[in-house]
């Protein structure tokens, strides 16, 4: 469907206003590879009203282990709260009192939308069937989706870490389709180490006796232990080794000891992490997506990175945090001076690393404030 005939649309089945959970079927989707992916569902959730002209959407991007729920309190729908609780919501720094907001569970993942644990056409898991995706594709279904409920244009497209990646393709990828944008803790492409860290963590969950070829869905065997492995090395690498330190240096677990069969003070968090990540989540979505980061490369079939970043002029705030060493400032200073649309790069102070752009609230507020004034500045025109 092009721009020109979604003007026209009218929105099937917009999603309600107050955050509640909602399906939207959005056909089939032709993937990167060539590969088309019938019958495509996406969860969708939004706060705020629609204006008339349907000028006022913002789109907010999660990031690997995030769903829709950006804001709220954990309940029957989602088990954890939002993953940026408080940056949504009436005089919050994106205003429902003016903007409407739209969030999404990407393609492949495991909390409403089309992935490799939904039931494919013949009544059977998709499982191993499910084909590879790219974060490109993930983007073109929430372009479809823009596109079944009417929205021409977004007033902004914000996220960070995977969410970032989807909002970079967004704005080159779809530059007519977005006024502005805020590109947070993330790279133009996915780095060696990046890679090297993420194919130990698919193989940790791949040789789970209980994978099964990814074909373990309705066995009664899912491979918790494998993806607990991949939560703690992936969570080493979201935090800081001050700040893991500083917490709990080599001390032993309360009430335990790690000469005797007990853990160390550090292991048991770990354990907490990857048990927690392990309630909530599917192994195969989370090998699908940590495959579609690896893969993350926004100069791929454009002319390289440096030609897809010039080609955009959409204005764009780019953040860094100043600890994070998966996605170290490097990486977000190459893309403030690689985009037209960005002045500079803002840097987040933070001992947590990684983590940094889900756990320093003001700062992330204050760059959601800057970035509102620019989809402001559009909207006015
Ligand atoms: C972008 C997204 O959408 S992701 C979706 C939400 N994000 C996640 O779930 C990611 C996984 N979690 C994280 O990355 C981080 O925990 C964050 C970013 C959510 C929060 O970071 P912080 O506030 O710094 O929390 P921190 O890393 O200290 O973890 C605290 C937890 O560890 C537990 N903990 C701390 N020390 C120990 C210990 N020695 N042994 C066991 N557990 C411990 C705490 O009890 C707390 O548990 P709870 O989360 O069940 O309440
Ligand atoms: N804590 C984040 C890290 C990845 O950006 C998550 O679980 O999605």
């Amino acid at each position: 469907m092009t721009v020109s005939s979604v003007r026209n649309a009218r929105p099937a089945g917009f999603p309600p206003p107050d955050g509640q959970l909602c399906f939207i079927p959005i056909g089939s989707l032709e993937l990167e590879s060539g590969v088309v992916l019938p019958d495509v569902t996406v969860a969708v959730q939004r706060w705020g009203a629609l204006a008339t002209d349907r000028d006022n959407v913002i789109l907010v991007e999660h990031a690997l282990t995030g769903d829709s729920h950006v804001t709220g309190p954990a309940d029957d729908e989602h088990p954890s709260p939002g993953w940026w609780d408080g940056m949504v919501g009436p005089g919050a720094p994106i205003d429902t009192n003016e903007w409407c907001v739209i969030a999404t569970n990407v393609l492949g993942g495991c909390r409403g939308t089309t992935g490799p644990g939904s039931i494919a056409a013949d009544g059977a898991v998709w499982g191993s069937r499910f084909p590879e995706i790219s974060i490109r594709d993930q983007v073109a279904a929430e372009v479809a989706l823009a596109d079944v409920l009417g929205i021409e244009r977004f007033s902004s497209v914000v996220g960070g870490s995977m969410g970032g990646m989807r909002t970079l393709e967004w704005i080159v990828g779809h530059p007519d389709r977005v006024d502005s944008a805020l590109v947070l803790a993330v790279g133009a492409r996915a780095t060696a180490d990046q890679i090297g860290t993420q194919t130990t963590q698919i193989a940790a969950v791949t040789s789970d006796p209980d994978w099964q070829g990814g074909d373990y869905h309705g066995t009664g065997r899912i491979p918790r232990v494998g993806l607990g492995l991949a939560r703690r090395i992936a969570h080493l690498t979201y935090r800081t080794e001050a700040e893991l330190d500083s917490r709990f240096a080599n001390d032993a677990q309360a009430d335990e000891n790690p000469r005797d069969g007990g853990r160390y003070a550090v292991q048991s968090y770990l354990d907490h992490q990857a048990e927690k990540l392990v309630a909530r989540f599917d192994p195969a979505t989370y090998v699908l997506l940590t495959e579609a980061m690896n893969r993350h490369d926004v100069g791929r079939g454009r002319g390289g990175v440096a030609a897809a970043l010039a080609s955009t002029n959409v204005p764009v705030i780019v953040g860094g945090v100043d600890s994070d060493r998966l996605y170290p400032l490097r990486l977000q200073q190459e893309l403030a001076d690689g985009l037209a649309g960005s002045d500079r790069l803002r840097v987040l102070a933070s001992k947590d690393g990684h983590d940094g752009f889900l756990t320093e609230a003001d700062a992330v507020a204050q760059l959601l404030k800057e970035t509102m004034e620019l989809a402001r500045a559009a909207r006015r025109g």
